[in-house]
């Protein structure tokens, strides 16, 4: 600022008040606008809509109408590294995939807020030609297909997938959760294992953004749920994922804590619990193994029931 010395500074409300908490300068030429502000620059306009918590309370989309360019802030965004600078440039589908990502791990729990704002996007009939966000790479072919995506991620559609969310120690919890996947996929539904060592949490995020079911495995450690699965947990209960049903299992020693709270975290997130789950004493032996087929199988089943 101090460089360049502008002579205006435009920007929300909510932007001003964040300008200020970060910067401490209450002597900068702010200019408040709000939706339906339009800007005049000579030969060309900006039209401003307030995007507000989406994702910060600030953002604001910024409309160049003669051109048709929305400047989108976070929207539409990804968190991608390219020297790319628009979508047909990148290999099919690798922006797409990137712009879910960042849907799944950012703006999950703004499904809401994302609603109302491609209703009063597609209101305002405006001409996308390009849509711009703050990071990641410019849409100018696929606009349609990233509103469609927006439109799909936000309402929460899913299709009957299981994503099974593990950890262990030993490997018991791992064989319990080998079986499982196996009987889900007898009841053809397709089963992703996704080991939290293996897994990295925003991946699982993705994944679970279109799938019905998610099964978590854990083994008893210390009276509870092994610490990755409490990390997992406590950044999956903040982008509050929808609509989904579950089921937990986990190998135990003694008091076997770990399914009983597996549970309980499931019903604060309000996943729909197909029941109290499966536990099985330190080493699954071979009878216990087709429990496990048998218990993916009961998994399956109401994946496919789950409307
Ligand atoms: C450090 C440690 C603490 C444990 N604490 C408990 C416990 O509090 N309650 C329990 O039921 N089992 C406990 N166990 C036993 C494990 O849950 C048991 O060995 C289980 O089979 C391990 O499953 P895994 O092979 O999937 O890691 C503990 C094991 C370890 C290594």
């Amino acid at each position: 600022m101090e460089a360049i010395k502008p002579e205006k500074l435009f920007c929300s409300e909510m932007g001003k008040r964040a300008i200020i908490a970060h910067y401490h300068r209450t002597d900068w030429p702010y200019q408040v606008v709000k939706t339906g502000t339009e800007l005049s620059l000579g030969s060309r306009s900006v039209q401003f809509i307030e995007t507000r918590m989406l994702h910060w309370p600030d953002s604001m989309f910024s409309y160049l109408k003669e051109d048709g360019i929305l400047f989108s802030n976070d929207a539409f965004g990804q968190h991608i590294a390219t020297e790319e600078r628009f979508d047909d440039e990148l290999e099919a589908g690798k922006a797409i995939n990137a712009a879910e990502h960042f849907y799944a791990t950012t703006l999950t729990l703004l499904s809401p807020l994302v609603q109302k704002l491609l209703k009063t996007m597609e209101k305002m009939e405006l001409d996308l030609r390009l849509i711009a966000p703050d990071h990641g790479i410019i849409w100018r072919q696929q606009q349609d297909e990233i509103l469609e995506g927006y439109r799909r991620w936000s309402q929460q559609e899913q299709h009957p997938e299981a994503i099974i969310v593990y950890d262990t120690k030993w490997k018991s919890t791992e064989m319990m959760a080998k079986a499982i996947a196996q009987g889900i996929e007898e009841e053809n539904v397709p089963a992703r294992l996704m080991s939290l060592k293996e897994c990295h949490r925003g991946d699982i995020m993705q994944r679970l953004l279109t799938a019905s079911t998610i099964v978590l495995g854990s083994a008893t450690i210390n009276n509870a749920i092994m610490p990755s699965l409490a990390s997992f947990l406590m950044y999956m209960k903040g982008l509050k994922p929808r609509k989904k049903i579950g089921a937990a299992f986990g190998s135990y020693g003694w008091g076997g804590e770990a399914v009983k709270q597996l549970n309980t975290m499931m019903d604060e997130m309000k996943i729909k619990r197909i029941d109290d789950g499966l536990r099985i004493k330190y080493v699954p032996h071979e009878e216990q193994l087709k429990e496990c087929v048998e218990y993916g199988r009961h998994i399956g089943r109401a994946t496919k029931a789950d409307k």
